[in-house]
């Protein structure tokens, strides 16, 4: 069991090495064989040296032993070993800067890769822990992952060299010197292939407190949290859970650490033994006059030499294993499946939409989720119509119209456009005659005209509609009382950035969905940051604001649902009524009983 343990390697993922050679290779053919060219011409540096260094010591100790030595016989020889050590700081002047430029080049595109992907994963795996165990290991590989295996493979390329060409000199003393070499580095090898194992095991099991302790400081360097963690006073508990969960980490890590520190002076020891065991074997060699002086300097270099060298290629390997574990994670992220994609044959989406859009029989469960989000969910939404969503938290609105975006698919059940599966038609392009404002609408810290034309980045940035879906949106006044108007960044995050309030930034988001093309606008609670004239002022021509869109409110004030067509109230996931504001109030049901509560707060 220990053994399958220590030696389980995973053939399945050995092509993880052979993907990231290759992202290298296709990133930067021209650096990779450069920096190939010149680890050979590195490698075999070592053993010129050598040899010059004996024939030096050789001569000189012929010049001692003769009667007047002959300086012009050693002299080109320490030229030649200057020529030689300069050489060896050029070569490895150049790989360092070449390994830079690698190192630069591979992890943009691995980050271009790594950002491909998370935009077009599931929304699912957004809201899933699991997800961000993954994300988070395969972001720590993404900027040096690949190019380690590169510098691994170089490094088991010019120890290899290397140790032929030193075992090759030992062989001439004796053959046995040579597997000598193999005692101090197997037991070294072994231990070190366990303690990958162990740590790999570790930090697979230890992602999760990882995060755990990243979301702490996240929390407390954050400005997101910076007002609440002040006035709830909430800085020492949060410092302590963070310290408490480093504290863990480092205590497991120091106890591997330590185990592995004994194991590593065991083998140390071994080595002692091994390495003096064959210099004592040389000195006797040259104090019996077998080998010269020389000699002695040569064979016992080339001895430390072959034995960093072994213990290089069998260390290169070792390190390959340990990074391919590691890669996995980031290439398990890469490959991550979609399962919200694209038809096979997209069909295009009528425009203008006749029939309108429909939910039939839909029912939906979140994955990993064992409560039903909505159940056997039936509406229309025609062309030009205005459809309201109430209910009371948690009813399933928000996630009625994820599914209408395809965020996820039905469990089962259609949705369809003008008879056509929402699934039959390309994302991008259904996506593109729907836009939404969800609750948690984004900030971004651009200039006001960018936060506008975000919602359809086909459109001119400097073109008029921009102002014009800002004038509809009441964002407009807003950006004119702005230093820098549209151009003025918004956000406190870069320089000469002005904060809004919370309304005002609603206003923006609003102006956003405006601007985009669509036929269908879904404003998931588009007025709760905003005052009761500013949400009179967006809603009193809300209909002549549509030009002709259809649209989704979705909103806890009932004063702004009674313009809608239609008014759908959900509980627990279900439709219970439906109808226009006057037959809903006639039922005197939910609906009724709601409008009731909210009326009488403002009387
Ligand atoms: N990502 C998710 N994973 C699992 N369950 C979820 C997820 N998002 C929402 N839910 C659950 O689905 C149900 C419906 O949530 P939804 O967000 O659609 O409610 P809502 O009516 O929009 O609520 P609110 O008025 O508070 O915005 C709730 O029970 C909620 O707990």
């Amino acid at each position: 069991m220990r053994a399958r343990h220590l030696f389980n390697f995973d053939f399945q993922r050995v092509f993880y090495l052979g993907r990231a050679l290759r992202i290298v290779l296709e990133s930067t053919p021209y650096w990779t064989m450069f920096r190939f060219v010149l680890v050979i011409v590195q490698s075999c540096i070592p053993i010129v040296s050598l040899y010059i260094m004996k024939t030096l010591i050789d001569r000189v100790t012929i010049g001692f032993s003769s009667e007047e030595g002959d300086f012009s016989t050693v002299f080109p020889l320490i030229v030649a070993m200057g020529v030689v050590n300069l050489l060896g700081a050029v070569d490895g002047a150049a790989m360092g800067l070449i390994a830079q430029v690698q190192n630069q080049i591979v992890s943009d595109r691995l980050f271009d890769m790594l950002h491909r992907k998370a935009v077009c994963v599931d929304l699912e795996h957004y809201e899933n822990a699991d997800y961000y165990d993954v994300l988070h290991r395969a972001k720590g590989q993404a900027s040096s992952g690949p190019m380690r295996i590169v510098g691994r493979a170089h490094q088991i390329l010019g120890s290899s060299i290397s140790l032929l060409t030193m075992a090759g000199t030992l062989f001439l003393l004796n053959g046995w010197i040579v597997g000598l070499l193999f005692v101090p580095v197997i037991p070294r090898i072994l231990v070190r292939l366990k303690f990958v194992h162990i740590i790999h095991l570790w930090i697979e099991r230890r992602t999760a407190t990882q995060r755990q302790a990243g979301y702490y400081n996240n929390l407390l360097t954050s400005d997101n949290y910076a007002k609440e963690i002040r006035l709830f006073g909430l800085g020492d508990l949060f410092i302590r859970r963070f310290s408490t969960l480093r504290r863990q980490l480092l205590k497991e890590k120091l106890q591997i650490s330590t185990r592995r520190a004994v194991a590593d002076f065991l083998t140390t020891v071994i080595s002692v033994v091994a390495m003096w065991g064959a210099y004592a074997y040389i000195a006797y060699n040259t104090v019996q006059g077998n080998i010269t002086v020389g000699d002695l300097v040569l064979y016992n270099q080339a001895f430390r030499k072959a034995y960093q060298s072994l213990w290089g290629v069998f260390n290169g390997f070792a390190s390959l294993y340990e990074d391919n574990q590691y890669l996995a994670y980031l290439f398990e992220f890469l490959d991550l499946d979609a399962t919200v994609v694209d038809p096979i044959d997209p069909k295009p989406i009528p425009r203008p939409m006749r029939s309108g859009i429909e939910f039939e029989n839909v029912d939906f469960q979140y994955p990993g989720s064992a409560r039903q989000a909505l159940k056997d969910i039936s509406l229309k939404i025609r062309p030009g119509e205005v459809i309201a969503l109430v209910g009371e938290n948690g009813s399933g609105k928000t996630t009625l119209i994820k599914l209408l975006c395809r965020l996820y698919d039905p469990s089962s059940g259609k949705i369809a456009i003008d008879d056509i599966d929402i699934r039959d038609v390309g994302l991008a392009e259904l996506r593109r005659q729907i836009s939404v404002i969800f609750q948690d609408y984004a900030k971004y810290h651009l200039t006001a005209r960018e936060n506008i034309w975000l919602g359809n980045v086909d459109a001119p940035l400097e073109g008029d509609d921009i102002e014009k879906a800002a004038r509809r949106s009441g964002a407009h006044d807003v950006i004119e009382t702005l230093p820098q108007q549209y151009d003025n960044l918004l956000g406190k995050r870069f320089e000469k950035g002005e904060e809004l309030s919370i309304g005002q930034w609603q206003k923006v988001s609003i102006a956003r969905a405006f601007l985009r093309d669509s036929q269908l606008i879904v404003l998931d609670e588009p007025t709760s940051a905003l005052d009761p004239k500013a949400e009179y002022e967006v809603f009193k021509k809300f209909r002549e604001l549509l030009e002709g869109q259809s649209a989704v409110l979705i909103t806890h004030r009932l004063s702004t649902v009674k313009m809608a067509d239609c008014i759908y109230v959900l509980d627990g996931g279900r439709i219970v009524e439906r109808g226009s504001h006057d037959e809903l109030i006639a039922l005197g049901g939910t609906y009724a009983r709601l409008f009731e509560i909210q009326a009488k707060n403002y009387r």
